[in-house]
């Protein structure tokens, strides 16, 4: 993992991030709530209010207009703004909630903000509902939000209205989150979606408005940095839990061969349409998937593009359990939790006596597979299914 920071610098050097803007943009990273004795950092407060995106009750107006007015004192100081007029109901509200703070310290407001996030999170956690993904994707908010919790770090694809699917950007961050995880005082990092999909794969539209001829430098950049992300999950050291919240395509279910632990809804499916797109497996799903479930069936699902039910999926060994939908959360959150108490030296160095072995063949295989997907993304069959794919969105 530590090779992330420079293999990003070398791609931004060699120009194959559009900008440094791409990396610095990069949401929040190791969210530590803190309890109420300890003091909340800047960075603490800034988690606090990508987590409150991922909310998964609707507090009620009461609690948004503290955490509004929480918000206006840690970053402005008390209020002394004019108070807005008699008929302007919502913002003389808001006035209100900020103005009865009085004198607060600023640091005290961000303390509590983050406090009450806290509490917030916590107790949707542990509800269990679902809300749909619309009401918690907010505007403006981040493709990638990661929280750290009750020793859990997890990394949250949240552009539910694309299903999740992964822009170049994405890509970036995962890789990023990745390796702060890896040294962060979590036991266990989680991947997962917001929203129905777990992912929808490679967003396709990475493919468009690529100007003549770029395509074979945007190929060979592409391959380099499929081959970068990959590299980041075969070598993570701690226990990695796929928590897959709806279905899986692409990428997003070639990766779970690479995870230590696949939970999945009964609502999950898993499909890999390679062959549909003129494109070949990646993730080293050409190596774990017949390891896993036997070459005919990896075949059935890598060439012909066989989408597997969560309990096929299951019985192929690619998911560890599936779990009912109306209780998914739930149940998971409680099992990683407990999880995540156990002792977390043991549980990172049993991963790697299961994993190490096998290494330096994953690392072999993914170049393989990232070199043979660079040729792939220039054949006239990948051309003409996205043009398909773009053509089917326009309503063409
Ligand atoms: C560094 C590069 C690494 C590349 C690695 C190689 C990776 C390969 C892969 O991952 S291959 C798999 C690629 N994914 C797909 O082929 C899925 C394409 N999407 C779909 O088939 C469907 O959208 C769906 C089945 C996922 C969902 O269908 P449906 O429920 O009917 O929803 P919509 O189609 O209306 O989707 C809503 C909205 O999301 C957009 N969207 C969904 N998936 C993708 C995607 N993969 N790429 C781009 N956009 C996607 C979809 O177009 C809709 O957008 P709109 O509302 O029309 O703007």
């Amino acid at each position: 993992m530590a090779g992330v920071a420079g293999r990003l610098a070398r791609r931004w050097c060699s120009g194959a991030l559009r900008s440094p803007l791409q990396v610095t943009r990069f949401p929040a990273l190791q969210l530590h709530v803190c309890g109420p004795a300890m003091r909340a950092s800047q960075k603490d407060f800034e988690n606090a209010m990508n987590q409150v995106k991922l909310l998964k009750k609707d507090p009620g107006n009461e609690v948004k207009l503290k955490l509004y007015a929480l918000y206006k004192q840690a970053t402005e100081g008390p209020c002394n703004v004019p108070r807005p007029g008699v008929l302007d109901f919502i913002n003389k509200a808001k006035w209100d909630a900020w103005h009865a703070l009085g004198s607060l310290p600023k640091e005290t407001a961000r303390q509590n903000y983050v406090d009450l996030v806290s509490s917030l999170s916590a107790s949707s956690e542990s509800s269990g509902q679902v809300t749909p993904a619309a009401d918690r994707k907010q505007p403006g908010s981040d493709a990638l939000v990661v929280t750290s919790q009750d020793g859990i770090t997890t990394i949250t694809l949240n552009r539910p209205d694309k299903k999740n699917a992964l822009t170049p950007q994405m890509y970036h961050d995962i890789m990023l989150a990745l390796e702060a995880a890896s040294k962060d005082d979590s036991a266990i990092t989680v991947l997962t979606g917001n929203g129905d999909y777990y992912c929808s794969g490679n967003d396709l539209t990475n493919f468009t408005d690529i100007p003549p001829g770029e395509v074979e430098e945007r190929a060979r950049s592409g391959a380099v940095l499929l081959r970068d992300f990959v590299d980041c999950f075969i070598d993570f050291p701690k226990p990695l839990v796929a928590v897959v919240n709806g279905p899986a395509v692409g990428i997003s279910v070639t990766l779970l061969g690479l995870f230590d632990v696949v939970y999945a809804t009964d609502r999950a499916t898993f499909h890999t349409p390679f062959s549909h797109l003129g494109q070949s497996p990646e993730g080293c799903s050409s190596y774990t998937f017949p390891k896993m479930m036997g070459p005919s069936k990896a075949t059935e699902m890598l060439v012909f593009g066989k989408k597997l039910t969560a309990r096929e999926a299951c019985t192929q060994g690619l998911v560890t359990e599936v779990f009912p939908d109306s209780t998914f959360q739930k149940e998971v959150w409680v099992r990683l939790k407990a999880y995540s108490k156990l002792p977390p030296n043991a549980m990172r160095i049993s991963k790697q006596v299961i994993r190490n072995r096998e290494k330096e063949k994953l690392h072999a295989i993914n170049a393989e597979e990232s070199s043979i997907l660079q040729e792939r993304w220039l054949s006239d069959e990948c051309m003409n299914a996205i043009v398909n794919f773009l053509s089917k969105k326009a309503k063409l």
